[in-house]
């Protein structure tokens, strides 16, 4: 049975104020779940979010991290920074650091590397723009991604890959990839990695929908099932729709 995971992206929103206070109204609502849930908060709150959640079972993820063992990168965040707050799931890949920071394939894959050699999770993002779609490139696309940045992993260390498929045109908008076509593309991905490492890694592998995911729409599209769950952006910053998403899996 792969790991149903509902993850938050709370982005660059919520002070150290504001963290605390939502994370302590997501833990008294927290559900019975047998999903795994998570949250990353901003880097400078880790730890607090962290300590916030001693006594519960959601976990704490990072957005991004540098690739690089230590060194003169001014303000950049290492694994082992991470780890030394125990911090131990990293998000990569997001289409916003793709989009608005120059990540591309070969930056990612080394951060992976990186991050799965230092025994972090990934939450690894992909998923193509409104044009490739346009084009009928999204499966082109997204196979190229994929490739660039995790084929040269051992299939070993697809027990610490989690992925995200995050079809741009869909986050924030408001427009969410209907259920089928989420389905149809998540079960493209698990065909290109069973292709590539076999089908028990494949089948193993947690294949989470990002985009404008909400109470009203979750559980259908987690009744897909090639799809694990959900990495959700607005609606985790709200401790209801992120109760209800959660309850919806
Ligand atoms: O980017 C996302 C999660 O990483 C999705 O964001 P929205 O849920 O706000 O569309």
């Amino acid at each position: 049975m792969r790991t149903k995971i509902v993850a938050g992206n709370w982005k660059m929103n919520k002070n150290l104020k504001e963290t605390e206070a939502l994370l302590t109204e997501l833990s008294a609502k927290l559900p019975d779940t047998k999903a795994e849930v998570i949250v990353a908060p901003t880097f400078v709150n880790l730890a607090a979010a962290n300590a916030a959640l001693q006594s519960s079972t959601i976990k704490v993820a990072a957005q991004n991290m540098h690739f690089a063992e230590s060194g003169a990168y001014t303000g950049e965040i290492s694994a082992d920074m991470l780890l030394g707050i125990d911090v131990d799931i990293v998000i990569l890949g997001h289409s916003e650091r793709r989009a608005y920071f120059g990540e591309d394939d070969a930056l990612l894959a080394k951060k992976v590397k990186t991050a799965v050699d230092k025994g972090l999770k990934v939450i690894f993002c992909f998923g193509e723009e409104l044009e490739d779609r346009k084009a009928d490139k999204h499966f082109a696309l997204v196979e190229s991604q994929l490739k660039n940045a995790l084929f040269n992993l051992d299939a070993s260390a697809w027990k610490n890959i989690i992925l995200a498929y995050e079809p741009v045109w869909a986050i924030g908008t408001g427009e969410t990839a209907s259920p089928e076509q989420a389905q149809e593309m998540h079960a493209f991905i698990r065909k290109t990695i069973s292709d590539a490492f076999g089908s028990a890694v494949a089948d193993g592998v947690s294949i989470l929908y990002g985009g404008s995911v909400k109470p009203s729409n979750a559980a259908e599209i987690f009744s897909k099932p090639d799809v694990d769950g959900g990495l959700i952006g607005g609606a985790s910053l709200v401790a209801s729709d992120f109760v209800a998403i959660i309850e919806a899996i």
